[in-house]
């Protein structure tokens, strides 16, 4: 068993400043997995949180032909509905607006979940592992749309891909699985406020009790960008 990376904190006052940062580090990364193999894989988060990240990014000079993206996960709705992470994505981030990276739908995957994730599962295991996975957080410790309570999505094994996600009260959802998300060779997650600080601090006393644990202990560590407000 390897042994796990370094746990780096770091903290900003604001989420633009913690967004600039990210970007940064994301650009470095991703130029050397270029010069490397040819070409990167991104995974970036939805919800409210990344869009500054994803605009700061965009703006980094890097040949975008040769990157990929994709969301860490989806919201089970049509690629136009508000609440598409694809739609958000897309919106902040110049590269894909103006058609110079690639992008892995999770829309396209059919309109059945269990179908969708299946179809998603078989897309993603011809994918080469992730090389820079960026990961939000909820307040309630989920991360990509692995919730709590999900027994099911959280212990998925090594050879599963995609996940099909049901949380209370929310539209369905694709998920990439804790393989996927774990097996990348740079992981960094952005958050901010005093509720995710706390969460993450729980998390990293107990890590099986909260989703985000699953990125902890990992042999490539975890860089957490944080911004006060
Ligand atoms: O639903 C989601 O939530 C998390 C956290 O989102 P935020 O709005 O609290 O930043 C996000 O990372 C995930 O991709 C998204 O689908």
């Amino acid at each position: 068993m390897s042994a796990a990376g370094p746990l780096l904190r770091h903290r900003f006052e604001t989420l633009a400043d913690a967004s600039a940062a990210l970007a940064e580090a994301v650009a470095v990364r991703l130029r050397a997995c270029i010069d490397a193999r040819g070409r990167a894989l991104l995974a970036v988060p939805g919800g409210t949180t990344p869009a500054r990240f994803l605009t700061a990014l965009g703006e980094h000079e890097l040949p975008w032909e040769k990157v990929t993206v994709l969301p860490t996960d989806e919201r089970f709705v049509a690629p136009s509905d508000p609440a598409s992470n694809e739609r958000m994505i897309r919106a902040a981030f110049a590269p894909l607006r103006d058609g110079r990276a690639g992008f892995v739908s999770f829309h396209n995957a059919g309109d059945d979940l269990a179908a969708a994730a299946a179809s998603l599962d078989r897309l993603l295991a011809g994918l080469p592992a992730l090389d820079v996975v960026v990961s939000g957080m909820g307040a309630d410790g989920h991360i990509a749309s692995l919730f709590p309570g999900d027994e099911r999505g959280l212990s998925a094994g090594p050879g599963v891909h995609a996940i099909a996600a049901s949380p209370p009260d929310l539209p369905p959802r694709l998920s990439l699985s804790p393989a996927r998300l774990r097996g990348a060779e740079h992981v960094c997650l952005l958050i901010s406020g005093q509720e995710k600080d706390e969460v993450l601090a729980s998390a990293v006393e107990l890590p099986g009790a909260f989703p985000v644990g699953l990125l902890l202990g990992g042999p490539q560590g975890l860089d957490v960008y944080w911004a006060k407000a």
